[in-house]
């Protein structure tokens, strides 16, 4: 297994082995590799990002989404600008590298006569924080990426959730693999910077993570994350093992494979799955980005885990510069967040 982390190029099978770490022992190898990874490309820095979840209304019905359109038990939301912009405020002030507005597919959002209300958001954003913002709102045509673009979106992130054809049908059903994949590819082509990621405890194989991973390493992809599966009564039972580290193990190997293929690039740890408790494992598997920390007070809503550690706090930007002080991590500064974006950029348009 040593070669294998050692070899720049990683082949399928040299993957396929991290991912099928089986011991404590290998497992940690692996990590230990991946924590070296990381080291050697970010240092000891952590970008935070914000998470603000302006609409939980969605056309689609994705199986493992709580807010799929066929779930008629949950009470939706859709956020007025003004209260969108003081949840911003606070986390801006908290001390956030990015903003990252997700939504569901909701059509009053996203189609064509409604979109200018999501670039007006994006807009007074960027222009009251001043901070970078990433938009997460599902399938878009080109010529609304271009306008995300223009608005002042900086990133656009689209998840795949696997590579599998066959499984991508059987998560979000009756939607286009290839339309999917394209407005990734197109969003990258515009000028946004791109995020892609995985679902784990889904029902993949290990050689479906090192297809989905060597996917992605081919792609113009900036971002790349894994997130373990979490059930719901609206949805389907997890597929993965019995106790939390087996059901875990897919998303932090996945993450170190990542790690390891992808060094240079961003890779979350998500305080949606496990909340702050969860966050530990996450960055020593080799993340370096901790994502969903949402404001408390502001009836806002996870999207994995719709309530799991936010009004009492422990989705703060406090809560989790305390804990990578344990783990000798730090919080980057703004100014070096920006450097990267702004690096990242050039290397794209090169
Ligand atoms: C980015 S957000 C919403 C943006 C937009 N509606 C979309 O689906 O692209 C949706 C992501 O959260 C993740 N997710 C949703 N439900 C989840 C669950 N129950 N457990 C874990 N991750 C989940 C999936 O990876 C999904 O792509
Ligand atoms: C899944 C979300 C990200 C959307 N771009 C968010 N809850 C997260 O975990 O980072
Ligand atoms: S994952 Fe996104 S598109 Fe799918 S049901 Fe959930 S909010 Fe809608």
């Amino acid at each position: 297994m040593k070669a294998a982390i050692c070899q720049p190029q990683m082949g399928k099978e040299a993957l396929l082995g991290l991912l099928s770490a089986k011991s404590e022992g290998e497992r940690a190898f692996v990590f230990d590799a991946a924590r070296e990874a990381r080291h050697r490309a970010f240092g000891n820095k952590v970008f935070l990002y914000g998470f603000l979840y302006l609409s939980t209304h969605c056309r689609n019905d994705c199986a493992f989404c709580q807010y799929r359109r066929s779930n008629s038990s949950l009470e939706r939301y859709r956020k007025p600008l003004g209260e969108m912009l003081e949840a911003a405020g606070r986390l801006a002030a908290d001390g956030v590298h990015l903003l990252d507005l997700t939504l569901g597919e909701d059509p009053y959002y996203v189609e064509p006569a409604g979109f200018h209300r999501l670039l007006e958001l994006v807009s007074a954003l960027k222009e009251t924080t001043g901070l970078p913002i990433m938009v997460s709102p599902g399938v878009l045509s080109a010529e609304q990426l271009v306008r995300l673009r223009e608005a002042g979106a900086d990133w656009y992130a689209c998840y795949q959730e696997t590579h599998n054809r066959d499984l991508f049908t059987r998560l979000r059903l009756e939607q286009d693999y290839d339309r999917r994949k394209r407005t990734r590819l197109e969003a990258a082509g515009c000028g946004l910077l791109a995020e892609d990621g995985l679902l784990t405890g889904v029902g993949e194989s290990a050689e479906d993570l090192a297809d989905s991973i060597l996917d992605m390493a081919r792609e113009p992809l900036d971002q790349v994350r894994a997130m373990s599966y979490v059930p719901h009564e609206s949805t389907f039972p997890s597929t993965a093992g019995d106790t939390l580290e087996e059901r875990r193990a897919h998303e932090l190997l996945a993450i170190a494979a990542m790690r390891l293929v992808m060094e240079d690039r961003l890779i979350p740890a998500s305080l949606d799955v496990d909340g702050l408790e969860g966050l530990a494992m996450r960055l020593k598997a080799g993340a370096n980005v901790v994502t969903s920390i949402v404001p408390s007070g502001c009836g806002l809503a996870g999207v994995a885990s719709k309530d799991l550690d936010i009004e009492n706090q422990r989705r703060s930007v406090a809560a989790v510069v305390r804990q990578l002080g344990v783990l000798g991590l730090e919080p980057a500064l703004p100014g070096e967040y920006r450097a990267w974006v702004e690096q990242r950029r050039r290397g794209e348009e090169r």
